[in-house]
């Protein structure tokens, strides 16, 4: 068997329709594993050679067990990044005639496609009870299963391919830019086509009681140039108030700007740990693919 990917499951995930969308040229065999812990264990421990895990969502923004579990889990650098966009719909097992909104008891899916559908939920659905899956995907194979109920998921449309599920209502996010950002990540080298755009991701410790040290770290990168596209801060999870700061740079590590502002906020007591320096594919579906 050759090399492998795990990505977070079960099929019909949006990970899923990404590791479709990454131009890896290799042959790998793909897994599915039922969490995005599950998929970084896998490629921790060497169960799999590589991983595609969601990071950001355009509209609930980071996905913390992804940042969290690249923070404080074993080194695994981030290899490429691909970003897809998202549209959710409201699936059922029943084809309702007509569609009885207040029928629907529960709706199933992933916390950040809820969070997606917040205002449609509120508007529509006040009355439901939300309950939280590892994915869209297995809240469609459960809802699909249980035909008998008054239940609703929240996936792609491809999941009406997959399981037993009527499209009950289409695109019931709340806001029509959805994009999410997936990344590829594994310890060992994977061979990509070149790319008209990379990032640098990495993670700031400051010191402690310097005031104005965030301030001298983006100084460090502006009078560079360099262009930040993200920054965020993500608790040590040692005290409160105690935080990591991740950046993403629109540069990869083939300049000499690059090590520069590292050593320049090395010197002001920071500490730099490069999370990944890798190509950013884009998609290249045509219209709605999932
Ligand atoms: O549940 C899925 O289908 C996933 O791939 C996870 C995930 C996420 O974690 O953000 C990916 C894309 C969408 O934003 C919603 C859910």
């Amino acid at each position: 068997m050759g090399r492998t990917l795990a990505f977070l499951g079960p099929s019909g995930t949006f990970t899923e329709e990404a590791v479709r969308h990454l131009p890896i040229q290799e042959e790998l065999t793909t897994q599915p594993y039922v969490s995005i812990l599950d998929v970084l264990e896998a490629v921790n421990t060497n169960q799999a050679d590589f991983g595609v895990v969601p990071i950001e969502n355009s509209i609930e923004g980071t996905v913390n067990l992804t940042m969290d579990g690249l923070i404080h889990g074993e080194k695994l650098p981030i290899l490429a990044e691909l970003a897809l966009p998202i549209t959710q719909h409201l699936l059922m097992a029943v084809r309702p005639k007509p569609l009885l909104l207040q029928q629907i008891t529960k709706v199933f899916s992933h916390s950040h496609a809820i969070a997606q559908c917040r205002l449609f939920l509120q508007k529509y659905l006040p009355h439901v009870e939300i309950e939280y899956t590892n994915s869209t995907a297995s809240a469609a194979k459960l809802v699909s299963e249980e035909p008998d109920q008054p239940w609703a998921a929240i996936g792609t449309r491809l999941n009406t391919e997959i399981y037993p599920l009527f499209l009950a209502q289409e695109s019931i996010q709340d806001y029509a830019n959805n994009f999410t950002r997936f990344v590829l990540v594994g310890k060992s080298q994977l061979d990509l086509p070149v790319s008209d755009k990379y990032k640098t991701t990495i993670l700031v410790t400051l010191p402690e009681d310097y005031s104005g040290a965030l301030y001298q770290v983006l100084a460090a990168f502006a009078w560079r140039k360099l262009n930040l596209s993200r920054i965020e801060s993500r608790p040590t999870k040692k005290g409160l108030g105690s935080y990591y700061f991740v950046l993403d740079i629109v540069q990869g590590m083939d300049t000499v700007l690059m090590p520069g502002a590292f050593a320049e906020i090395e010197a002001l007591g920071c500490q730099v740990r490069i999370l990944g320096s890798y190509p950013v594919f884009a998609y290249r579906g045509i219209g709605e693919k999932n």
